[in-house]
């Protein structure tokens, strides 16, 4: 026999290990999504306690699976790991109640979109809105994520006293050019804590530099700033 055919036979056994892989990890997929009417249920009966119409997306959760993920694997990259398991989310959100993405990207919506994919999986629909303020308002009956583009107007400002909207994360494009804040029906205990989005007026935000925070602006309007938080720890001290 040779060389070539026993190499196309090792392929063709490997290849069938593979597929019965395949089909064991399908398996696993939809048991993980098996789970999502219980869960769905269970949130519904804390939300008649609390907001029946908040996002049943849970911020804080999916990044500490995906934290703990990355801690285990041996081979897989973190964006990789990201990626699988935000889509494997994404799948399990829309069984537990379909919503949509109400996008405003003013300048660069073509990026904008790959963005939206990115952080919130390849099923969900995205619907343009016309304006900021448009995509706020779906956002607000807690049917959508609104995804606006950080740029022009300061529709942003309105979030520092909003009783129903919380900024869920902020999408930052590369050199601060096309970023975006994802805004919806949410609590803000559900957040994540590592990294946190603020509108501070101007002498909050120096007394937070002034103390040494992470706190970055990444827009301003009039003495208000939009502002990034980051949870940093800290150093440790040298041993004396
Ligand atoms: C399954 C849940 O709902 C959503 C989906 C998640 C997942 O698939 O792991 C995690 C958080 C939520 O955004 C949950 O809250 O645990």
């Amino acid at each position: 026999m040779t060389t070539a055919n026993t190499n196309a036979r090792a392929i063709d056994a490997l290849r069938e290990e593979i597929d019965t892989l395949d089909q064991e990890l399908l398996a696993l997929m939809e048991k993980r999504l098996d789970l999502a009417a219980a869960i769905a249920a269970a949130k519904s009966d804390d939300s008649k306690t609390e907001d029946a119409n908040e996002l049943l997306l849970r911020p804080a959760r999916e990044a500490s699976v995906i934290d703990r993920l990355g801690t285990l694997t041996r081979r897989i990259p973190d964006a990789s790991i990201a990626a699988i398991w935000r889509e494997l989310m994404a799948i399990n959100l829309q069984a537990q109640r379909p919503i949509e993405i109400a996008l405003n990207a003013s300048r660069h919506p073509a990026r904008m979109h790959l963005m939206a994919r990115a952080r919130f999986g390849t099923i969900i629909p995205i619907r343009e809105m016309a304006s900021p303020e448009a995509a706020l308002d779906k956002a607000r009956t807690g049917k959508a994520i609104a995804l606006i583009e950080i740029g022009e107007g300061d529709w942003w400002s309105g979030l520092r006293d909003d009783p129903e909207l919380a900024i869920i994360d902020g999408l930052l494009g590369e050199g601060g050019r096309g970023s975006a804040l994802a805004v919806g029906r949410l609590s803000p205990d559900r957040l994540g804590e590592d990294r946190s989005f603020a509108v501070l007026e101007q002498a909050e935000l120096a007394a937070r530099l002034g103390r040494g925070e992470a706190v970055c602006p990444i827009a301003v309007s009039g003495s208000l700033n939009l502002c990034v938080i980051e949870r940093v720890a800290p150093l440790s001290r040298a041993a004396a």
